[in-house]
């Protein structure tokens, strides 16, 4: 199984998880100033981008990217990453890991339709709500054997990492997968255990027939109910996480 990067469905598949190198470019040229540049508090936005004006003690004045001029006592204030790190596929790679950048880059890569998203070894995966044509086969023989650096965030990822940890080492393997009520624990499961179907079937011999490969597919999902009930009975409720955020992590 490979995927020929030159293949619509792939360059379609791939509108949702990587970020064009002309973006980044573009991004990266934005103008930054670290000792300026900041992140302030929003009630509405959550965060808000915004520039110091003056500091006169604990107090430091800025004007935000609304166009209004504010002031906010320091510790309220938190640093921006510069503009290279927009969008970031990891957020351990960030010079600052403060709350508002976490946060602010997962908002970006939301809006672009980026759902998946590391946090070290954490996958965070942000529920959709929509069909997103990034499950399909050809994307399984695009992760297939890939290492994590090789390819844009995905389950597909943190699952082949799994399968392939667990033929090298001979060891059983777990995936954690946790958020709150709607975050699409369920979903996202559903689509590890799709992962290893296709990866078992694809490597399964044929019948005479031709017609072993969807065969051990429909066997190995239709055990979805009883591999589900054991993955919730495993899932932990996590309350710090935000909303319609679920995480994903291969443990050994
Ligand atoms: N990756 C996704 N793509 C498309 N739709 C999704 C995705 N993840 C979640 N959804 C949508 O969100 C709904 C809720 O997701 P899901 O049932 O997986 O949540 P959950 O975390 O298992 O919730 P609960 O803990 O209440 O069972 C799904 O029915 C589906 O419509």
């Amino acid at each position: 199984m490979y995927a020929d990067m030159n293949d619509p469905e792939v360059v379609e598949s791939l509108k949702y998880l990587l970020v064009p190198q002309a973006d980044r470019i573009k991004m990266q040229a934005q103008p930054f100033d670290g000792k300026k540049n900041c992140w302030i508090p929003d009630k509405t936005e959550g965060f808000l981008a915004a520039e110091i004006q003056s500091t006169k003690g604990e107090e430091v004045s800025v004007k935000t990217s609304k166009g209004e001029t504010v002031t906010f006592k320091k510790d309220q204030i938190q640093q921006m990453n510069p503009p290279k790190f927009d969008k970031c596929d990891d957020m351990a790679d960030l010079t600052y890991l403060n709350d508002a950048s976490v946060l602010c880059n997962l908002r970006e890569r939301y809006r672009s339709w980026f759902i998946y998203t590391y946090s070290g070894l954490f996958c965070v995966a942000i529920n959709p709500y929509k069909r997103l044509p990034i499950y399909t086969m050809k994307m399984v023989g695009l992760y297939r054997g890939k290492k994590r650096n090789e390819v844009p965030p995905h389950l597909y990822s943190i699952a082949d990492n799994a399968y392939a940890n667990m033929l090298r080492d001979r060891e059983n393997q777990s995936m954690l997968i946790t958020g709150e009520s709607g975050a699409g624990k369920t979903e996202n499961t559903k689509k590890v255990i799709q992962y290893f179907a296709y990866v078992a079937a694809s490597g399964a011999p044929k019948k005479d027939d031709g017609k072993k490969e969807a065969n051990l597919e429909d066997q190995i999902v239709s055990a979805n109910p009883v591999l589900e009930a054991y993955g919730n009975a495993k899932t932990t409720r996590n309350n710090n996480s935000s909303r319609f955020v679920s995480s994903l992590m291969t443990e050994n």
